[in-house]
């Protein structure tokens, strides 16, 4: 295909696919949103509450989209050990790693309160 007439929305929906598909904690945070979204259509949530698991879930996604760009990168130019390929892949985990325990605090923060009242009347 040539580059002029590529599709970067095809491209771009083939890239979240395959990484769905090859890439297991992908999968877990997907699943993960998808309970979120659901519980907090249950509860209900705010506006504003929806605007910060909106942006914890875009969040995840993208460092986690964006984690294994980097690790697809890494084994492509460094099959074997390098201490530069541990580093970019180790900072990569470490962007996954902030943005889930950022979107865990926020998360706590949005649906603790709002379980305890529900369930303690
Ligand atoms: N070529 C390499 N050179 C040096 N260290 C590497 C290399 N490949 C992997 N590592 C080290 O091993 C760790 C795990 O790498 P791996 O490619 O298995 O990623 P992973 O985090 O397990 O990915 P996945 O999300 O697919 O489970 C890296 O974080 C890095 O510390």
């Amino acid at each position: 295909m040539s580059k002029k007439n590529s599709n970067p929305f095809a491209h771009a929906w083939v890239g979240i696919s395959a990484t769905f598909h090859t890439e297991r904690n992908f999968k877990i945070h997907v699943a993960c949103s998808l309970l979120v979204i659901i519980l907090g259509i249950w509860l209900p949530l705010t506006t504003s509450d929806w605007y910060w698991i909106a942006l914890c879930i875009a969040l995840v996604l993208v460092t986690e989209l964006l984690n294994t760009a980097v690790e697809s990168i890494v084994d492509l130019v460094s099959p074997t050990y390098h201490p530069l390929a541990k580093k970019a892949k180790d900072a990569a985990a470490g962007a996954v790693l902030i943005a889930a325990i950022f979107s865990l605090i926020i998360g706590g923060m949005i649906f603790i309160p709002k379980l305890c009242s529900y369930f303690g009347g």
